[in-house]
């Protein structure tokens, strides 16, 4: 698991240590850190070319200190002073003491072999100042390392507001921070580095399952176990008009650890043509037999109301997608209220901008995805319900509060399709008894693997594709 704390979360761990600790410890474990992350950057450290790019705070103090030990390896350590009279003068005085030399020739930045980002950290607010706003445009030679957090980009929320500093490799300090593991500030932060300095910290107000995470809680089924044992997933979908999103549905459900799928709607026909295994039901939510969870929306069309009220009314947890959203967010979040078992909405941005709009928050798709930590805590506390966002980064949000985000996706996955294999596969391991926030984010990390899986070294793929690969997906993370 990955775990990423608030600033100010940060800043009280970091004051207690600091208070146990002699002074300037914890910058020199941040910057040791720094230091042989970037010397295993480099072919060789000894001649290199390291610009640090140093703003006025501890950041730029941080980066400093690495200079110097670089420096102290024979590397040609310049530092570039965004604000001369407030630079870190410890940090300053380490890097001249080691032989580095102070530069304001910007040109540095496009000759360096390495650039150190010691802008701002977790004291940043908002984008690049005038200062340093130039370089995030500016040809790189060798790879950008940002200090904490790539200068620009929000640490809290990974909002990216103007102009940020793309970095190749982050290399954070005592925990991860929200902004680098979701878009768009990770995608500007590059492969993540973590260093340890002895923080002790409250519990993850945002996590990130990793594939051993995922596999501990995917379903595996027993010597007892039949079809209705490991759970029956009810798939409420497609219309005469759209029939294929059915088809989709259901082919990420039979997938999804569920020992079987039970189909009710308008492309019943194709579905067992299809999907042979499938069990079909005449009747709608209520009527149609036992099922652990429902998924009901995906190409709904004009029935997606009835079926979403329907399945509603069951007592088992709902899965709500594509038209369902549209309906929920019209009807508004009453709709939830009371129910017994819980409720999983899976939004992309626009459909999440409607289920704001349903309580009064007008906004459009791409605020959501610009600001996505937002809107997904939003609508999971305005809703009562859990809220997978998907997008470039999925964020799982749940009522509680608690954030999880995935980050195994692929543009690839942006066909047409897609999100009915994602939310058939969900629906399915919510059926086998997983909390929604599990089901929505193992079903997110296996999606994402599906997708790698179908895309290969990059080639355009179906929904159909990611189905079919979420067998070898699942096997990537079980065997
Ligand atoms: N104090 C310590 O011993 C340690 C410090 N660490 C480092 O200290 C950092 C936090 O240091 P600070 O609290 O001094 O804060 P920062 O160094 O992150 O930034 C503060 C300064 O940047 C300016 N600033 C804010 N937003 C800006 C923007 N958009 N563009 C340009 N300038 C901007 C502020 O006016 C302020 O002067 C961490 O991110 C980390 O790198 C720790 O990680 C390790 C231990
Ligand atoms: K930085």
């Amino acid at each position: 698991m990955r775990y990423a704390h608030h600033v100010d979360q940060v800043r009280t761990a970091e004051a207690a240590l600091m208070a146990a600790l002699p002074e300037g410890a914890l910058m020199q474990r941040a910057a040791a850190g720094l230091a042989a992350t970037c010397a295993g950057l480099l072919p060789r450290v000894y001649g290199s070319r390291v610009l640090v790019l140093a703003g006025s705070g501890d950041n730029g103090g941080d980066a400093l200190y690495a200079a110097a030990r670089l420096a102290r390896r024979g590397a040609h350590a310049e530092a570039l002073l965004l604000d001369p009279a407030k630079a870190h003068a410890e940090g300053l005085a380490a890097l001249r003491a080691a032989g580095g030399r102070v530069t304001d020739d910007a040109g540095a930045f496009g000759r360096a072999d390495l650039v150190l980002d010691g802008i701002v950290g977790i004291g940043g607010r908002g984008p690049l100042r005038p200062a340093a706003a130039p370089f995030a445009a500016m040809a790189r030679r060798g790879p950008v390392v940002a200090v904490d957090v790539p200068s620009g980009v929000d640490p809290d929320t990974g909002e990216v507001t103007g102009p940020a500093l793309r970095a190749d490799v982050t290399v954070c300090f005592g925990t991860h921070k929200p902004g680098l593991l979701v878009d768009p500030g990770a995608g500007y932060a590059g492969v993540v580095h973590l260093v340890k300095i002895g923080l002790d910290l409250p519990p993850a107000p945002v996590e990130a399952l990793q594939g051993a995470d995922v596999a501990a809680l995917l379903p595996v089924p027993g010597t007892e176990s039949d079809k209705y044992r490991r759970g029956v997933v009810g798939v409420a979908a497609g219309s005469t008009r759209y029939p294929g999103a059915a088809l989709l549905a259901v082919a990420g459900a039979l997938r999804g650890g569920a020992g079987a799928v039970r189909y009710t709607g308008h492309a019943a026909e194709e579905v067992v043509r299809r999907h042979p295994e499938t069990l079909i039901s005449d009747a709608g939510p209520a009527r149609a037999g036992r099922v652990q969870a429902w998924v009901v929306g995906p190409g709904g069309g004009d029935g997606a109301e009835h079926a979403l009220r329907e399945a509603l009314d069951t007592e088992v947890p709902v899965l709500a997608d594509a038209d369902a959203l549209t309906e929920l967010a019209r009807l508004g979040p009453d709709l939830l209220a009371g129910r017994p078992a819980p409720t999983l909405l899976t939004p992309h941005a626009g459909e999440a901008a409607r289920l704001l709009a349903g309580v009064g928050e007008h906004t459009d798709a791409e605020t959501v995805a610009a600001r996505r930590l937002w809107a997904a805590r939003l609508i999971a506390a305005r809703y009562g319900a859990t809220v997978l966002l998907k997008g470039s980064t999925t964020v799982v949000a749940d009522p509680e509060g608690t954030v999880r985000v995935n980050a195994t996706g692929t543009g690839w996955l942006g066909t047409a399709g897609s999100g009915d294999v994602l939310s058939g596969l969900a629906g399915s391991l919510l059926a086998t008894g997983l909390t929604p926030l599990d089901a929505a984010s193992a079903a997110a990390h296996l999606h994402g693997l599906a997708g790698r899986h179908a895309a290969g070294p990059g080639a355009p793929i179906t929904a159909l594709d990611i189905a079919d690969a979420l067998r070898p997906a699942w096997q990537s993370l079980t065997g």
